[in-house]
């Protein structure tokens, strides 16, 4: 499989603090890559700098084979990364449909419109004339997602989306998974949440402290490992070796 995101050892830092060190990673074409870690592990601001809303002091982006590392944010929308921010962000004042129709400005060409959106997320086909400040949870983040897909990205970026859900509700989200990598979308989903990420990806990579510490196949890594790394223990000895 060809990658279609390469991030190679990137350093990112809010002025003097350094929230990234050295970070690589890669997601294949019509993968689904989920990065875990706990708050300010430093999964945020991976997005962030994938969807070049901040520049890497170190290190390069390439997407699709080139250099993307000083592209600005709206041209790499252009060239198909589309992020679905943490706290979802959509118009309050504006409807479902209106607010889907905000992600189709500059589209690209492909498989996401209106009816494939609605399709993806039978949810908001019922509430495509409500105002976005009177959806649920859920349906805001539903919503956010519809707007991303609506510029019909190569790659998806999801930020948090179980963030304050309930368990069910997260469920609901992410049963339109499947349907949008088959549609040949590539999704890096950022998740807090390890039962969700282990079930919804093909490769897992954990963060902590702005550092990779396991990657692997989600099929390959138990649920041991994963959370000894994002606690930052030692998994092989089952407690921290003090
Ligand atoms: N705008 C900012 N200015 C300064 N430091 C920041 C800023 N945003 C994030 N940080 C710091 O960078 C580190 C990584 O934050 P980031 O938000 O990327 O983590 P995260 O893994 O996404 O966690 P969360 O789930 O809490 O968002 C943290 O220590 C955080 O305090």
């Amino acid at each position: 499989m060809n990658a279609l995101l390469e991030v190679d050892a990137i350093d990112v830092a809010y002025a003097d603090f350094r929230a990234l060190h050295g970070i690589s990673l890669t997601v294949a074409e019509g993968e689904t890559l989920a990065v875990i870690g706990a708050n300010g592990a430093g999964k945020s601001t991976l997005l962030k700098t994938v969807a070049g809303l901040l520049r890497p002091v170190a290190g390069q982006i390439r997407f699709d084979g080139h250099d993307v590392s000083r592209t600005p944010a709206h041209q790499r929308v252009r060239q198909g990364i589309a992020l679905t921010p943490e706290g979802r962000r959509i118009f309050g004042s504006l409807t479902v449909e209106e607010n889907l129709k905000v992600g189709a400005h500059g589209r690209r060409q492909g498989p996401w419109n209106l009816a494939t959106v609605y399709d993806a997320f039978p949810l908001l086909a019922e509430k495509r004339s409500r105002r976005g400040a009177h959806l649920s949870g859920g349906e805001q983040q539903a919503t956010a997602i519809g707007r991303a897909l609506m510029s019909n990205p190569r790659l998806l970026l999801l930020d948090e989306v179980s963030l304050g859900l309930a368990p069910v509700v997260i469920a609901d989200i992410y049963k339109a998974l499947p349907t949008i990598t088959a549609k040949g979308t590539t999704v890096l989903v950022v998740e807090q949440d390890l039962t969700q990420a282990l079930t919804v990806a093909d490769r897992v990579q954990c963060l902590l402290e702005g550092r990779t510490v396991l990657e692997g196949a989600a099929a390959d890594v138990t649920r041991k490992q994963v959370q000894a790394a994002y606690f930052g223990v030692d998994a092989t000895e089952g407690q921290e070796d003090e």
